[in-house]
């Protein structure tokens, strides 16, 4: 099987094909504002993607079953913690460029970007919110109409499950219109740098509906276009992408337990394996969280049994909150009657996503360990969960300086600059023990010399 590439966005090759802008020369349905694109679900990849469609000279419809949602858009703005990426938003909120809907209209163009969590019960995605998409745009689709899917999904939705949707919920033939798979790839934190500037792939469930898709994405990204033989090759690769991430987190968690039973400190270690020009170890940490990493390669094991090490490698990940809490409690002896700060509660640094958060995972840990709950129901160890960048979240959170205060150890969860910039001669005067627990790489050799007794993944 071969794939193609085109060049996106800057106009500077044949193949690519310009639209909205003004600029195009054969383009499905025109630009200059006449081409209508509707991005059903405005969440933290619909909303971007609508605004990247109207901030480049396309009509777009951004729909939402939360009328709140909408609501809140309408009046408040965008509210991601990118400001550029709100600037984005908020430029074209409230014009002709970028109309919010409760409802599905009739578009040239239909992006799917609805959440598709894991069903942790049935073992296997929850389409149920692709599904109910499909079903609101059949009634809409015209002839030449083309449907884009950008949510994950497992390999053979596209053209199973939405195909039979949309022709199962409106008058149109498979052949009357074009279905593709266009998998979203923005990370969480750089979302407007990575929407316009990522590659992209795209896969048809034929070749005239590959070429609608591409098209469609060449007018407005700068990255290039790859062109997958099919839908579910291109739905296969973006569970590899993030599959791949994920074993390849597992190996230095794996390694980084080992180093320690070896008595190796294992990021200094690593820095040296990486030395060698074929080796590019990841962090090691307390596990992996967000939105997507945790969840996508279980896709994968839905429709084969060949999932071994990816499996093996989603239970590393998950497994390191217990280790984290190991070295905790080699640290303080027992837990019992002792105050911990956890610094970290987003599932990464600078983010303020605590969605699959190994953190909370770890405070829920603590909170469950059946010597750690008194009799009242209390429990017996005091965490004071301290996140600069998390305003909301299911525990209560304390300032910086009231989590450390009389604190008989410290764990860092998440790796925000703020942790860096801390000084560890002032964290040791305010805590009543020395006992740090480094699961990010945060500290150097100068909480050592604070006295502080640091264990570092
Ligand atoms: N968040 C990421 O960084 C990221 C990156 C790549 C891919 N993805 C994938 O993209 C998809 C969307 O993720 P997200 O993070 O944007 O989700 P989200 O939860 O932030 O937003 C989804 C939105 O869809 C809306 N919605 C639900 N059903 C709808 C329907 N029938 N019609 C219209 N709107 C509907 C919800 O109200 C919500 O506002 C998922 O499949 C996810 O795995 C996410
Ligand atoms: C293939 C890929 O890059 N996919 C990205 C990923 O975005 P993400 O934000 O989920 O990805 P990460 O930044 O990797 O973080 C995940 C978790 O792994 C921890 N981690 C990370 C690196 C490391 O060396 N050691 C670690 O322990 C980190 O702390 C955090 O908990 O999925 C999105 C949705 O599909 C994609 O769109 C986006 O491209």
């Amino acid at each position: 099987m071969t794939t193609d590439s085109v060049k996106g966005g800057d106009g500077t090759t044949t193949d690519s094909v310009k639209g909205g802008d003004g600029t195009t020369t054969d383009s499905v349905h025109g630009g200059g504002g006449t081409t209508t694109v509707s991005v059903h679900g405005l969440g933290y990849v619909g909303l971007p993607t609508a605004a990247l469609f109207a901030n480049n000279g396309y009509t777009v419809y951004g729909v939402d079953t939360q009328p709140d949602k909408l609501e809140r858009l309408r009046t408040d703005g965008a509210d991601f913690r990118e400001a550029a990426l709100n600037d984005y938003v908020d430029r074209v909120l409230g014009t002709d460029a970028l109309h919010l809907r409760e409802h599905p209209v009739e578009s040239d163009y239909h992006l799917i970007c609805v959440p598709t969590p894991f069903d942790h019960d049935r073992e296997a995605a929850d389409l149920s919110y692709v599904r109910a998409a499909a079903e609101g745009i059949a009634p809409k689709l015209r002839p030449g109409d083309t449907v884009v899917v950008e949510s994950t999904v497992p390999p053979g939705t596209t053209a199973n499950v939405v195909g039979e949707t949309l022709e199962r919920n409106g008058d149109l033939l498979r052949e009357t219109f074009n279905l593709a798979f266009c998998p979203e790839t923005v990370l969480p934190g750089s979302i407007l740098e990575e929407l316009r500037g990522n590659d992209r792939i795209v896969g048809g469930i034929d070749d005239e509906a590959t070429a609608a898709a591409r098209d469609l994405f060449a007018g407005v990204v700068d990255g290039d276009i790859h062109t997958a033989p099919d839908a579910a090759t291109a739905e296969f690769a973006k569970l590899a992408q993030n599959t791949h991430r994920d074993a390849n987190i597992a190996i230095a968690n794996e390694l980084a337990k080992v180093a320690r039973d070896h008595g190796v400190v294992p990021r200094p270690a690593f820095d040296l394996a990486n030395e060698h020009p074929r080796v590019d170890l990841l962090h090691p940490g307390p596990g992996v969280g967000g939105h997507c990493l945790p969840v996508d390669p279980l896709y994968l094991g839905q429709h084969s049994d060949h999932v071994a090490l990816i499996e093996h490698a989603r239970a590393v990940n998950d497994g390191m909150v217990y280790y984290v809490r190991d070295l905790l409690e080699e640290g303080l002896g027992s837990l019992a009657e002792k105050r911990v700060a956890v610094f970290g509660l987003a599932y990464k640094g600078n983010v303020a996503d605590t969605r699959n958060s190994p953190a909370t995972r770890f405070v829920e840990t603590l909170g469950e360990t059946p010597e750690l709950v008194a009799t009242d129901g209390g429990n017996v160890v005091d965490v004071r969960v301290h996140d600069p960048h998390v305003a909301e979240a299911g525990v209560d959170l304390w300032s910086q300086s009231a989590a450390l205060e009389g604190a008989d150890a410290l764990v860092f969860m998440t790796d925000h600059d703020e942790f860096t910039e801390l000084d560890p001669e002032t964290v040791a005067e305010r805590m009543d023990d020395n006992v740090v627990v480094d699961a990010r790489g945060l500290t150097d050799e100068s909480w050592h010399e604070a006295g502080l007794d640091v264990r570092r993944l």
